[in-house]
């Protein structure tokens, strides 16, 4: 089985995931991790993101592992765990970059799609392009000021800059961004962490 949770930046994605992914006994795969660690190696590597050539280059001589485990994923280049690394501003500020080549989404798809099942996958297209036959789609939006107010609790940047940061990224997103037709929109605005977790188990379990 695989549960697809996609939505825009900030819209509760990662943590929506792991609640529904724990109370249902199976890993969640944050698929955005893999994004922001191709961004993170090529900004530390000095190359141009606008290049795809040199960052799939990086990414074959310095291989990217994705760990995901019910209380949430881990990134490893060899040994050293980029984790901790991948949620910053100067990431956040190079990821669609990278994310608009197709090499590069190929290069994520594929580790994608070799998971074992059964697990949530969260993203952006993972119930579109990745995981068409998904048995159950999720989408998740939320007001950029409420996804601000949101991130800014995680950011020491203050709420417009974050407002226009996540509306910007949304706009250079938009290739991906669009939920699946079959997909279950939620518009988490009005509704707490729990209650956007427990609507999405009765789903699952219905
Ligand atoms: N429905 C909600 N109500 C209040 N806070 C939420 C809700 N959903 C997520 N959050 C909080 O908003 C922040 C961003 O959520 P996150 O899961 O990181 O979003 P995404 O993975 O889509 O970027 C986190 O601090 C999270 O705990
Ligand atoms: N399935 C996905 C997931 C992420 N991404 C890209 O990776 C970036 C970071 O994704 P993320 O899910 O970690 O971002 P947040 O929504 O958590 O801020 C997004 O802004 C997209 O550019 C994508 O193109 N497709």
């Amino acid at each position: 089985m695989i549960v697809t949770i996609d939505g825009v930046a900030a819209s509760g994605k990662s943590s929506v995931s792991g609640g529904v992914a724990r109370a249902l006994g199976i890993p969640y795969v944050s698929s955005g991790l893999l994004y922001r660690a191709a961004t993170l190696l090529g900004l530390d590597a000095g190359l141009d993101l606008g290049d795809p050539g040199a960052l799939l280059a990086h990414l074959s001589s310095h291989p990217v592992r994705l760990e995901p485990l019910a209380e949430g994923n881990r990134v490893w280049r060899a040994d050293r765990e980029l984790t901790d690394d991948l949620h910053s501003t100067r990431v956040d500020k190079g990821v669609s970059v990278v994310a608009a080549h197709p090499q590069v989404r190929a290069w994520v798809d594929d580790q994608l799609r070799a998971l074992p099942e059964p697990f949530v996958a969260e993203g952006r297209d993972m119930g579109t392009a990745v995981f068409p036959h998904a048995q159950h789609k999720f989408y998740l939006t939320a007001s950029a000021r409420i996804r601000a107010e949101r991130r800014a609790k995680e950011r020491p940047d203050d709420i417009p800059d974050i407002e226009a940061a996540l509306i910007r990224r949304d706009e250079l997103d938009a290739n991906q961004i669009a939920p699946a037709a079959d997909a279950q929109v939620l518009d988490t605005g009005p509704m707490t962490l729990d209650e956007v977790i427990t609507t999405i188990l009765r789903a699952v379990r219905a």
